[in-house]
């Protein structure tokens, strides 16, 4: 069993406090992880920002289609994210789990047209050799636009095809996408069917929120989970948790 689990940045981080770290959040992430990750034959955590890199990436205006060739903005949103990603990585390592960092500045692309390449062999290969990859929301290079924004979501799209994953989940804030009456919808296969209850983050967040994270993963092969918290041990262990998208 190959699992891909996104640690959302609402979750990892104080999203409304500058580059501030959920401690406690992050803790029990990682201790749930390292409770469960001799139980998966692989496992690859990507993280998101909160309030990591997208305050930077606001103030220098780039997005997932807006770039800029501002060197100094390059380094503000991917420095941000680097030091996000050594406190997830340090306390992953606090609870055994053998987790090493996997930045995607140094690895994808994107085209004119925007299109995302990202290799994954080098995640496949520390797989194969007992590592836990950890990969970040970041900036890479975009031709035409300089560096644009990849999103956590982006990514594990990508590397749940590259890595062919088994399980797919994604730890936001949330127990799941919720309906108008603030309840869970177990199970979603279409988007017209949650259209109307989507909204966006609510916090500074320039990669879109609920509505693209439920249309990426209906466009993936594997099913996908979207849970909180307290679901990342029972979803490593092969629950059902939170919504599930097919
Ligand atoms: N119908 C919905 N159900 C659940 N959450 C929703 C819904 N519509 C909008 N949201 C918002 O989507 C947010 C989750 O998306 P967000 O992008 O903030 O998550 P994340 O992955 O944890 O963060 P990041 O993108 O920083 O990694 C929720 O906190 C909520 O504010
Ligand atoms: C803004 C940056 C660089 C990170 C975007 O990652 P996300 O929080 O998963 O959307």
């Amino acid at each position: 069993m190959t699992v891909v689990l996104k640690l959302g940045g609402s979750v990892v981080t104080e999203k409304d406090r500058k580059e501030t770290v959920d401690g406690e959040s992050l803790d029990a992430a990682a201790a749930a992880i390292g409770d469960a990750v001799n139980d998966v034959d692989g496992l690859v955590v990507v993280h998101g920002g909160g309030s990591f890199g997208h305050p930077n990436a606001a103030a220098y205006g780039v997005s997932t289609t807006e770039g800029t060739h501002d060197t100094e903005g390059v380094l503000a949103i991917h420095g941000a994210m680097k030091t996000l990603n050594t406190f997830v990585l340090r306390r992953l390592r606090e609870h055994d789990v053998p987790a090493v960092p996997v930045h995607p500045l140094s690895a994808a692309s994107r085209d004119t047209g925007g299109e995302l390449t990202l290799p994954v062999q080098q995640v496949r290969t520390l797989l194969g050799e007992g590592f836990v990859p950890v990969l970040h929301g970041d900036v890479i290079a975009h031709a035409g636009e300089g560096v644009t924004v990849v999103s956590g979501d982006e990514l594990v799209v990508e590397l749940a095809q590259g890595v062919d994953a088994d399980r797919v989940g994604l730890c936001s804030a949330v127990p799941g996408v919720l309906d108008e009456n603030d309840d869970v919808i177990p199970r979603i296969d279409a988007y017209e069917d949650v259209a109307n209850v989507l909204g966006a983050s609510d916090a500074t967040d320039v990669t879109g929120g609920m509505a693209g994270k439920v249309r990426a993963l209906l466009d993936l092969d594997v099913e996908a989970s979207i849970f909180d918290l307290g679901s990342v041990g029972p979803f490593l262990a092969g629950e059902p948790v939170g919504t599930t998208i097919d």
